[in-house]
């Protein structure tokens, strides 16, 4: 059977999106994911992103494979693309610019600015080791920059959960970091038994940033929604930024603010379609 897909891309961080409005069960499988995502014999991309039928009084609900097949819990410059994806999919029926939408990570919301971006609220960061998890700390602590030891170099980190792990740590030029030895090495340690994102950070003033990130089950990405999300998190923690900075990826400019008011994440960044078809 033929499937129509979308390609999308937010900074980069580029996703197949398939409109799996009619069944509450993703049409491929983890399997075959991997496959479409595969850039010299499939689509090519970072993850699927499946928008399927509203739950709990959500809009929509998103499920997303990630190229390794797993499946995380959230994923931040998909979540705009999906926004867009839906916009484009309701088309003249669309009656408002933001979608309630059900994730593994609670109720995300994705808005559609008059300028084509899309702003994200991201919910709450999580803080607790046993919220990352990690066993970096006790269960009930917050892991802010912690040694911890690998490939035979101690590095300072901080942990945030965007709903997803993230392991942040600063470093004075985030061009030096050899990302993809030690990505891996970080993604795998045995103190995140659900595995980790990695992200390094140079910061530049405390209102910019400059970040590079190993990805859990996708590797080197060109940007990463909900780690530049985390990332301004443990700058704050660690006081080395404000509440409120632009976040420089590969791919391009986020910009994230942790609300003093409501203490909740905002996401501000592009969301583009490539082009369509069907595999
Ligand atoms: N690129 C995404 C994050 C996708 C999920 C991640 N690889 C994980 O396994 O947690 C983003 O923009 O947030």
């Amino acid at each position: 059977m033929a499937i129509e897909f979308s390609k999308y891309h937010g900074l980069g961080n580029d996703f197949i999106l398939i409109d799996n409005r009619s069944s509450s069960t993703p049409l491929i499988t983890p399997e075959a994911a991997v496959k479409w995502c595969d850039r010299h014999f499939g689509i090519g991309a970072d993850g699927v992103i499946f928008a399927l039928p509203g739950d709990n009084g959500a809009d929509y609900t998103m499920r997303i494979f990630n190229s390794d097949g797993s499946e995380p819990e959230m994923c931040g410059n998909g979540i705009r693309c999906l926004g867009a994806f839906l916009a484009e999919l309701e088309g003249l029926s669309r009656t408002k610019d933001y979608y309630r939408i059900h994730t593994l990570a609670g109720v995300m919301t994705p808005q559609l600015m008059d300028d084509g971006q899309v702003k994200v609220d991201m919910g709450l960061p999580r803080l607790l080791a046993e919220e990352i998890p990690t066993t970096l700390a006790p269960a009930d602590s917050k892991v802010i920059n912690q040694p911890l030891e690998v490939a035979g170099k101690t590095w300072d980190v901080t942990c945030v959960s965007m709903g997803n792990p993230h392991c942040i740590t600063f470093v004075e030029d985030v061009a030096a970091i050899q990302l993809e030895t030690i990505g891996p090495k970080f993604e795998h340690h045995p103190v995140f038994p659900q595995r980790t994102n990695t992200e390094f950070i140079q910061v530049v003033n405390r209102n910019y940033l400059k970040m590079r990130v190993w990805e859990r089950g996708a590797g080197i990405t060109l940007a990463c929604g909900t780690g530049a999300c985390a990332s301004l998190v443990a700058g704050v923690l660690n006081d080395l930024c404000d509440r409120t900075a632009t976040i420089e990826l590969p791919g391009g400019l986020l910009e994230i603010e942790w609300s003093e008011i409501d203490q909740r994440i905002y996401m501000t960044g592009p969301a583009e379609r490539v082009f369509t078809g069907k595999f």
